[in-house]
């Protein structure tokens, strides 16, 4: 579903570069692995480029999705209108600040991707997905009426909204209660393996990375930066 090999891509200039590594990441369909590392270490700057929101400096080789889209031909041709509909179309992006839009509803953020791709606005599995995220109450609120783990769940479901093949989730349970973070996991696991799709989780959450066995994409610090790879 994602296959990647030899990924470099940095942040900041100078004394301030930040340099992360990637050698190699292989996802099949229907799996879930997180990202996990200390603070600071490039955990989002990695997911970012992965997402195809920041440039990487270099990419041997890309592919994405069912369709093995060659990603890494399309970034270096600057086909920017085919990677803006990979992101639209084939990756749902869960932002660590969640990216919600404030004049919109709980439910028109959420069916916003389904919208701009033409699709029926909403669907039984995010009816399904809101019932069991506890959002059915919130729909009609702007975000700046919930609290920050109701905006972390609504998050979650846009970013599932429009079933994308890759899902990328910055620490999607960083403001909930246990409860909660595993009820998001839950469903997380089980909507990737019911629509054959894969995802990359950052988390800190050690407890749910271990209580759903999600491999472990974890860091290390070279001399140049920052490498992950799956730890054994
Ligand atoms: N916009 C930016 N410009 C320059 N440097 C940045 C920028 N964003 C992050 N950095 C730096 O890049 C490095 C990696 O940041 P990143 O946010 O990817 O780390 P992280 O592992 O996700 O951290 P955390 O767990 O705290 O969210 C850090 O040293 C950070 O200070």
């Amino acid at each position: 579903m994602l296959n990647l090999k030899e990924l470099r891509v940095a942040r900041g200039e100078g004394d301030e570069r930040h340099e992360v590594y990637l050698p190699e990441l292989a996802l099949i369909s229907g799996q879930v692995a997180a990202i996990v590392g200390p603070s600071g270490c490039g955990k989002s700057t990695l997911l970012e480029a992965i997402g195809l929101l920041l440039a990487p400096s270099t990419l041997q080789s890309y592919s994405l999705g069912k369709a093995k889209t060659d990603v890494a031909a399309l970034l270096h041709n600057r086909n920017e209108n085919t990677l803006a509909s990979i992101r639209s179309k084939d990756i749902g992006f869960l932002l660590q600040n969640g990216g919600l839009l404030p004049y919109l509803s709980v439910r028109d953020n959420i069916t916003l991707p389904r919208r701009l791709l033409g699709l029926p606005a909403s669907s039984e599995r995010i009816q399904h997905a809101c019932a069991k995220l506890r959002l059915d109450a919130l729909l009609d609120k702007r975000p700046s009426a919930l609290s920050i783990g109701e905006r972390q769940r609504t998050a979650f479901v846009r970013a599932m909204a429009h079933e994308p093949q890759v899902l990328l989730a910055d620490e999607p349970t960083a403001a909930l209660d246990p409860y909660a973070g595993a009820q998001l996991f839950d469903l997380m696991v089980s909507l990737v393996k019911e629509l054959d799709m894969a995802a990359l989780v950052v988390s800190h959450d050690y407890t749910l990375v271990d209580q759903f066995k999600l491999p472990r994409l974890a860091a290390s610090l070279t001399p140049e930066g920052c490498c992950f790879a799956f730890a054994q």
